[in-house]
């Protein structure tokens, strides 16, 4: 095994002190996780780790359990398995998570303790500023700083009119622009990679985030992503890794997220701004649509913000609504709601019925 700078890795001193804390054990990483063993990068290699039966019982939720970019205090010796055994996870500084797919409660944590996370975008087709939207308020959410990092600028149309169409989403976010098809196309993020700190990066599938890493990397190290030999494929789905540069701390990748949940509180942070002006409106609880006195539709007229930020701003405290609802339930109230105009849902399958039969 070859040794670790564990500081660069993002072992920093607060870290070290709440290790200390733990006398017979010693402090590691995590990298990845298979099930239940776990990669483990520690001052002197990379080893497997699995969870104490003792922690296991002590646990509440899953979010508990060790994530990937979590500190770990492990056992230093091994079991039959060969494993480490993991007995603690050190205070986490940052969580990036979101719902679990399909369900409305259960949250999944993506990666733990980042600095920065990278918030990839292609300029392409699939450019989208209400994603990007939903990006930052999660990222605001997990206690790292959110960076938009637009990808693949060799085939954008027309980068400036992307970048201005940011500019109300993304109040006081860096953008970078960034092209893995030319050598220089990833100098823009190489401020944010540095020695001790944790960048992530998360983003839709096919925006550019493993080439884009490939890049950084260059020399250093040649990173491609896990393939298997089953029949099942590349499991790129299920990638979630902490690498760490030498002397430039370490990154993460992160699958492609489909499914983004939104939770409330996240909603008010990426729209302080209309949260700001919504205090000067008359009725406090202003929904902002043709209230009199409404300083968010004053401000949209005036062109302080647009309007379809309000929009989207609309769109989220409705999908925030639903939290705490399976979702099965919010299927339904989504129907409801969309169907209210036609006499519920009720109405509306007797209708589908009847137009059903017309067809026979
Ligand atoms: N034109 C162009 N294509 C790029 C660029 N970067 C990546 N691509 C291509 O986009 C495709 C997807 O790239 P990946 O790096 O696998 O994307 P990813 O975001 O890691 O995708 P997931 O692993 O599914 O999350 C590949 O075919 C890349 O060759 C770029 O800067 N310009
Ligand atoms: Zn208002």
């Amino acid at each position: 095994m070859h040794k670790i700078n564990m500081k660069n890795a993002g072992l920093s001193e607060q870290f070290i002190q709440e290790a200390a804390l733990y006398k017979e054990l010693y402090v590691g990483r995590i990298v990845s996780q298979y099930k239940n063993v776990y990669k483990v990068i520690t001052e002197y290699g990379e080893l497997t780790a699995e969870i104490s039966g003792k922690f296991r019982y002590k646990v509440k939720d899953l979010s508990q359990y060790p994530a990937v970019g979590d500190f770990v205090m492990l056992d230093k010796t091994n079991d039959r398995s060969g494993n480490a055994i993991i007995h603690a996870v050190l205070t986490r500084k940052s969580i990036f998570e979101r719902k679990a797919a399909g369900t409305a409660n259960d949250v999944q944590v993506i990666a733990v303790n980042i600095d920065t996370v990278f918030i990839c975008m292609a300029l392409n087709q699939d450019f989208n500023v209400r994603r990007v939207e939903r990006y930052l308020s999660i990222a605001w959410d997990s206690g790292a700083i959110p960076v938009i990092v637009l990808t693949k600028s060799d085939i954008s149309k027309d980068i400036s009119a992307n970048i201005a169409q940011l500019d109300s989403v993304a109040i006081g976010v860096d953008v970078l622009v960034t092209n893995s098809r030319s050598e220089k196309g990833h100098q823009a993020v190489e401020p944010y990679i540095d020695s001790g700190k944790t960048v992530a990066f998360v983003g839709s599938s096919g925006v550019g985030k493993s080439t884009l890493i490939n890049r950084i990397l260059g020399a250093d190290l040649l990173y491609t992503k896990e393939t298997r030999n089953d029949d099942k494929g590349r499991h790129t789905t299920t990638r979630r890794e902490l690498i760490v540069l030498p002397d430039r701390g370490a990154l993460i990748d992160t699958p492609g997220m489909r499914e983004l949940g939104i939770e409330s509180a996240s909603v008010s942070k990426s729209f302080a701004d209309i949260d700001k002006l919504a205090e000067n409106c008359r009725f406090h609880d202003c929904s902002h649509e043709k209230e009199p006195n409404c300083a968010v539709l004053k401000a949209i007229q005036n062109g302080v913000i647009l309007s379809e930020r309000l929009v989207s701003y609309q769109k989220l405290k409705k999908e925030a609504k639903y939290e705490g609802l399976n979702s099965k339930q919010i299927e339904t109230e989504k129907m409801n709601a969309m169907f209210g105009k036609m006499g519920g849902m009720k109405n509306v399958r007797k209708m589908i019925k009847e137009k059903n039969k017309r067809k026979r």
